[in-house]
């Protein structure tokens, strides 16, 4: 699948700070991707040398082909639709007026303007300033003026950061739209249990290396290559079920009652039935699967053991 988006052996510094370094991503057509990472791990900037904002020092970056920092960045960036961080709008201006501005700045017709707001369900505040509308009102807003002009890629920095969680649900719904309809978004976010079942890939930043990337299946087999095991035990008799534990199984973590495992994939039967042969002490088995948080923590663990 050729890519719509690329950052290819990419490296931004500003003066001594190395924002991304080396960084081979792809943004794939009519999939969602999360970018997700620390403060200051570099997720912005990847999204400014995207918008051909700032020109990497090492590396090319590539929309639809074409250098978006170059000559016809202008062209790259018509294929782009974009929801700052923190998206700022003049407060004396309603939304229909807005919504004509940005139309304008774009070189858009201003006739899906209304449909834009109505998607975002702001279409009954569009004749008033913004000044006052709610912080959720404004995101929406900014997600109306991200989608004029129909963009194919759409980058959201953060569009649910200060929302509370009814405005954050909405949030994703309109991207799971935005997918549904063929759109391809790239998701920059810190919330990363909200976004692990919206997008299609993650690419996990973390002081400007770029850990991992892929679905979240490649991210727990190169992560975790080991099953996860939930044993409850009874009558607090994890010290005799550890002690009896076949090699191979690691306990990774444990309370009064319960003990974490880890057993590699190939030995997952092999284990279940020794545990099942520990007897009654044995309560309650269950398998786990790491979520994205999960997931997200252990990179970083290794990486900081790496260093
Ligand atoms: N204009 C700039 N001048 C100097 N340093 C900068 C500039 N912009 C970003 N940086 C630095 O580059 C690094 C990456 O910043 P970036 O904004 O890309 O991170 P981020 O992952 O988006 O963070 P956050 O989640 O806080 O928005 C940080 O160390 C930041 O301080």
């Amino acid at each position: 699948m050729s890519a719509i988006a690329q950052w290819d052996g990419v490296t931004k510094r500003y003066g001594n700070v190395v924002a991304v370094r080396d960084v081979n991503l792809a943004l794939h057509p009519g999939e969602a991707t999360a970018l997700v990472g620390h403060n200051g791990a570099g997720k912005t900037t990847l999204i400014k040398l995207l918008l051909g904002l700032i020109r990497p020092e090492e590396g090319v970056v590539r929309v639809s082909g074409i250098d978006p920092a170059g000559a016809q960045g202008a062209e790259a960036r018509r294929a782009l639709g974009f929801l700052p961080e923190n998206v700022a709008f003049h407060g004396a201006m309603t939304g229909n007026e807005l919504m004509t501005f940005y139309a304008g700045l774009k070189g858009h017709s201003t006739k899906r303007n209304r449909e834009l707001l109505a998607l975002v369900g702001i279409a009954d505040a569009a004749g008033r300033r913004v000044s006052t509308y709610s912080k959720g009102m404004r995101q929406r807003l900014g997600i109306a003026q991200a989608l004029i002009g129909e963009p194919r890629l759409l980058l959201f920095d953060e569009p649910t950061s200060g929302l509370d969680p009814a405005s954050r649900i909405d949030v994703f719904n309109t991207i799971d739209m935005l997918r549904g309809s063929g759109a391809t978004v790239l998701v920059s976010t810190h919330a990363l249990a909200e976004v692990e079942n919206r997008v299609d890939r993650v690419a996990v930043m973390h002081r400007g290396n770029l850990l991992s990337a892929g679905t979240l299946e490649d991210l727990r087999q190169g992560v975790v290559p080991d099953v996860g095991l939930r044993v409850r035990v009874r009558n607090c008799e994890t010290e005799r079920l550890l002690a009896a534990l076949p090699p191979g199984i690691q306990c990774t973590d444990r309370t009064e009652d319960t003990l974490m495992l880890g057993v590699p994939a190939a030995d997952k039967m092999a284990a279940l039935r020794a545990l099942a042969s520990l007897g009654e002490s044995v309560e309650d088995i269950r398998t786990v699967t790491p979520g994205l948080e999960d997931l997200y923590r252990r990179l970083v663990q290794q990486e900081a053991s790496a260093a």
